[in-house]
């Protein structure tokens, strides 16, 4: 048997929970670790072939309350062979709606049998305020107690889905922040580069759409996600987002979202 921890992960938040949990179950369970990352846009070509006998840690991100868009695609490729799952979602201290019914969906159309889903907090990937420094000792802790959980749920002959809170499919629509002047669409605003650029290309190498290319750093050029890769992992501090509205929803989130949300175990 093996455990596999398999994530999305722009600004690593979701890595650190689901490679805690992993850890943590390979312990209890004396299992071989493995881990798959889909951040980058080199990665997403196939997946790992999982026996029937593994069981997949599967995490990624909320955007907009819904497991992130621009991966459906790829995600519907996924062969689960009936190996056991527990979908994870991280989210930024503003709420996950949707997002873990989803991708607990997306895992059982596609062949995995889902026996339990968390939710966890992680710093938002537009801010450095929002949930800062989140994952923290508590939620690891609390990653750890979640593994206990998937453990003792093993013991069970047949395996029940858990009940996980949301609206079920079709989903409610993605999460659209309002401003002043009525709906806030950020989908089209790209980074910008500040004069302390030093071109060493770390933006490039980190972006998981791909759209930033060695030979024009100070451009995005393709899809940008907004997913804070380029912003949080710049050693130079030089990319950054000035667009009115998105500023505005950072502010309102930053004001909005102060008190501290807790992880939800659905075992
Ligand atoms: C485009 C986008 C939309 C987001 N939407 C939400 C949201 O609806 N609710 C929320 O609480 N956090 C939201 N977040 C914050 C991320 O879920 C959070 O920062 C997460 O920890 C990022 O995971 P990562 O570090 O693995 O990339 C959003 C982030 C991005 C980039």
């Amino acid at each position: 048997m093996k455990i596999w921890a398999v994530y999305f992960s722009a600004t690593g938040t979701t890595k650190k929970i689901v490679a805690a949990v992993a850890q943590a179950l390979c312990r209890r369970l004396q299992a071989e670790e493995r881990a798959f990352d889909f951040t980058l846009p080199a990665a997403r070509c196939g997946w790992p072939e999982f026996a029937e006998e593994d069981i997949i840690l599967f995490g990624v991100p909320v955007y907009a309350g819904r497991v992130p868009n621009v991966l459906l695609r790829y995600l519907d490729t996924l062969s689960g062979n009936g190996a056991l799952a527990v979908p994870i979602v991280v989210y930024g201290n503003r709420d996950f709606d949707d997002a873990l019914i989803e991708l607990r969906d997306i895992l059982r159309n596609n062949g995995f049998m889902p026996i339990a889903g968390a939710a966890f907090i992680g710093e938002h990937a537009f801010s450095r305020r929002l949930a800062k420094g989140r994952p923290d000792e508590k939620d690891i802790e609390c990653a750890k107690r979640f593994a206990d959980g998937i453990f003792e749920k093993l013991k069970q002959e047949t395996f029940l889905g858990p009940k996980l809170p949301g609206m079920p499919f079709p989903y409610r629509g993605y999460y659209q922040p309002r401003g002043e002047k009525g709906m806030i669409d950020i989908r089209r605003v790209k980074p910008r580069t500040g004069s302390s650029c030093n071109g060493c290309g770390l933006c490039a190498d980190v972006c998981p759409m791909g759209s930033i290319r060695h030979e024009n750093i100070r451009e995005c050029t393709g899809i940008c996600i907004k997913c804070g890769a380029c912003v949080k992992k710049c050693p130079a501090g030089a990319k950054y987002f000035d667009e009115p509205g998105y500023l505005e929803h950072l502010r309102q989130l930053e004001e909005g979202l102060t008190r501290r949300r807790e992880p939800e175990l659905f075992l």
